[in-house]
């Protein structure tokens, strides 16, 4: 077995996972309101006391399994500091808030400087701003004036406990991403910052195959590392197929990845990213939404050898393609609610299909998707049952709320 000597390993989904990133969920939830959830990706407003419950016995049972968990909020704070840029983190995350006043402008960064505690102040770039907060002479620009409901000065950032979107790992190296929402947009600040300055993933240490100032959008929920050789990328809600051949190109030069598969899942809330309808739990077996096979198309882009990529539409089905290119004699797909179309619809929307693997045949799910969870035990894996009641009303799994650093090579 490879030793692993860069902070960012990862060459599978389902290698014994050994570092993790995830986000405790803040008071950025204390600031849901019902008239404004759809802009900010939420269908319900969590309960913070319990969600941070849920959060820590999620983050304990990985521990307990012999991973490391880190925290985005600290690894944020830590290259802040050592990079000695608090006031251009606040002078970059003040230019997309929206906010156009300078004498509020100014207010904000008076206010966040303000906190000598840098943790504490990366909490609360993530919690958003009341209007309620600061008031200023002259502090209000035209959209205050006639959006007169609108509550906040700086929009929370709700989402952040959804840590595998703004960027993805692979190999030694990510994607910073360039999110489909104006709202997920804002937390891959934390990325960048993390990526430039922290001591131990700065500086040129972790590769970088994709940026957050490119045109088209690609979110991490749709960049699932099949094996070493294959990666397979959603074109969906928040992915495009141009970021995908992008970062074809850059990752035939940069990795040893042989086929990257691009699999269209469609525009659609409830299967906002790949990984909300397929995962990956073992060598040879995959989660699936039954919802999404019919008419399922898939490409596969290979690389040319002189810079360019071939693109080809499959044919075969995907059982035969998944099992050709992950050189298996055949893979199984475990149907979301064993195919019933009411026990799938319900539990892939409460994320049945989202599963986080950590070593092959062992895997994180919510406890509450039962019929799903029965048909995996009878697969015959180990499942780790975590609650997930506040959680999910963000619409998120184990898979979304983790950004695998370090995998074992399997
Ligand atoms: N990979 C994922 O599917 N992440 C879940 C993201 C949920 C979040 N409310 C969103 O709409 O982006």
């Amino acid at each position: 077995m490879s030793e692993i000597t860069r902070p960012i390993h990862v060459k599978s989904e389902i290698g014994p996972l050994k570092k993790v990133l995830l986000h405790r969920p803040g008071k950025e939830l204390e600031n849901l309101v019902p008239d404004f959830l759809e802009r900010l990706l939420f269908d319900d407003i969590p309960y913070l006391e319990d969600a941070q419950k849920e959060h820590d016995a999620f983050a304990e049972a990985l521990r307990e399994n012999g991973v490391e968990v880190l925290y985005l909020e600290k690894l944020a704070a830590e290259a802040i500091d050592a990079g000695g840029v608090k006031e251009q983190f606040v002078d970059e995350w003040l230019a997309e808030t929206g906010v156009q006043s300078q004498a509020m402008l100014k207010a904000l960064k008076d206010y966040l400087l303000g906190m000598d505690d840098t943790y504490e102040m990366v909490l609360k770039t993530m919690e958003g701003f009341r209007k309620t907060e600061i008031e200023v002479e002259g502090g209000k620009s035209l959209s205050d004036l006639y959006e007169t409901d609108y509550p906040f000065i700086v929009d929370p950032m709700p989402n952040l406990y959804f840590t595998r979107d703004p960027f993805a790992t692979m190999y030694n190296g990510v994607t910073l991403n360039h999110m489909m929402s104006d709202t997920r947009n804002r937390e891959t600040l934390y990325g960048k910052f993390i990526f430039d300055h922290h001591p131990e993933y700065g500086n040129g240490k972790v590769d970088r195959f994709y940026d957050r100032e490119e045109l088209t959008r690609i979110e991490g929920g749709d960049e699932l590392v099949l094996s070493k050789d294959v990666l397979a990328v959603g074109i969906s809600q928040r992915t495009d197929a141009r970021s995908i051949e992008k970062l074809a190109g850059r990752l035939f030069k940069e990795t040893d990845f042989k086929h990257i598969f691009a699999f269209l899942i469609g525009e659609n809330r409830k299967f906002m990213h790949l990984d909300t309808v397929f995962t990956m739990v073992d060598y040879d077996k995959f989660t699936i939404h039954p919802e999404i096979e019919g008419g399922l198309k898939v490409w596969d882009i290979t690389p040319n050898g002189d810079g360019s990529v071939n693109i080809k539409e499959t044919e075969d089905e995907l059982e035969n393609i998944l099992a050709d290119a992950l050189g298996q004699d055949s893979v199984q797909l475990i149907r979301c609610g064993d195919g019933d179309p009411v026990a799938s619809a319900r539990e892939q929307w409460n994320d049945g299909s989202n599963t986080l693997t950590i070593a092959p045949g062992v895997v994180v799910v919510y406890d509450r998707n039962t019929v799903t969870n029965r048909i995996l035990e009878e697969a015959g894996l180990k499942l780790i049952k975590v609650r997930g009641s506040e959680l999910v009303r963000g619409r998120g799994g184990p898979r979304c709320m983790s950004m695998p650093l370090q995998r074992e090579d399997i």
